[in-house]
């Protein structure tokens, strides 16, 4: 598609109100599932997230994974399994999770990351103590549940100029690791960081009415209707830890949660420099 230098000016000039009002601000990103996997698609959010950094805001990336998991727990002869879409966790299946995030899907986003000219840094939740938790459910093995996020890490990369890169990983009270759900930590981050919005990004175009029809899609959802929609089935299984951790981030003073499709080029630009924007908004 050729554009006007005319058209292109418009389109800056319609970011500009987002450019001011993102300034110095902290969104948070999660970044996962099927954007992650596509090598192109893996390119455009990455350049959606070094731009966002070069216009002054301060992106904290929060990375999935569980493609990454499950296939080198194949490697290893395990077969997975999943609870509530939770991976059971034993000791063995901790330290292959602690392999693919920590030594292979950080390493890779933050190497593109810094290839796109800015400072990177991949943090594990372990790291500093900074995720602590403690075991979900016994049911589940090593699966965490946050109890405490210390953001000074987090706070002093970002002043530096870094963007940091976090692995879902926790501590528990006597150096036990534990493997915690990605959504589950970026929306609890987004609150202890008090970040102006947290995005995840994934492989439906949003919420939708009827998750097989994508012009369903409903655009804006308050709080006080989310167990309403979980209640009546309309948001079902891997959507609803990621509806939960958006109202758990609104509910403590993050301005707004959106869940965005991953799969549509440059989705994180769209969501936050246009007036539209895409997908779906959680707000209080
Ligand atoms: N109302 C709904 N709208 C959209 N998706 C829904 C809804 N209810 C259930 N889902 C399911 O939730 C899935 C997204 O969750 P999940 O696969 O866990 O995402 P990710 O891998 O990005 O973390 C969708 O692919 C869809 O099958
Ligand atoms: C406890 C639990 O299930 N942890 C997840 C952590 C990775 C993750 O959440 O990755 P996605 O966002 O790509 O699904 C797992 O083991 O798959």
């Amino acid at each position: 598609m050729n554009i006007t230098p005319c058209q292109k000016a418009d389109v800056l000039i319609e970011a500009l109100p987002y450019i001011k009002s993102f300034y110095n601000q902290t969104v948070v990103i999660k970044y996962g599932g099927n954007a992650m996997i596509n090598e192109e698609l893996k390119r455009t959010v990455i350049q959606d997230i070094v731009l966002m950094k070069f216009v002054g805001m301060n992106p904290v990336v929060v990375h999935g994974g569980g493609p990454e998991i499950t296939d080198l727990m194949k490697v290893f002869g395990k077969e997975p399994e999943f609870v509530d879409g939770l991976r059971v966790t034993d000791k063995e299946t901790m330290e292959i999770t602690e392999m693919a995030l920590v030594g292979k899907v950080s390493r890779e986003i933050v190497s593109l990351i810094n290839l796109n000219g800015v400072k990177c840094i991949g943090i594990s939740g372990k790291d500093g103590n900074m995720i602590k938790a403690k075991q979900k459910d016994p049911k589940l093995g090593l699966v965490g549940e946050i109890d405490f996020i210390d953001t000074e890490i987090i706070e002093t990369v970002t002043q530096k100029g870094y963007i940091p890169v976090i692995s879902p990983i926790g501590v528990g009270e006597n150096g036990e690791t534990y493997n915690i759900n990605a959504d589950e930590v970026a929306g609890n981050l987004a609150a202890a960081l008090q970040a102006k919005k947290l995005v995840l990004i994934t492989d439906v175009q949003g919420v939708m009415m009827d998750y097989k029809n994508p012009e369903t899609i409903i655009s804006k959802i308050k709080s006080h209707e989310i167990n309403g929609y979980i209640e009546n089935g309309v948001i079902q299984g891997g959507m609803i830890p990621k509806i939960k951790c958006c109202l758990e981030a609104v509910s403590k003073g993050v301005e707004r949660a959106h869940i965005i499709d991953g799969r549509k080029p440059h989705s994180i630009l769209l969501e936050i420099f246009t007036d539209d924007g895409i997908g779906t908004m959680i707000t209080e």
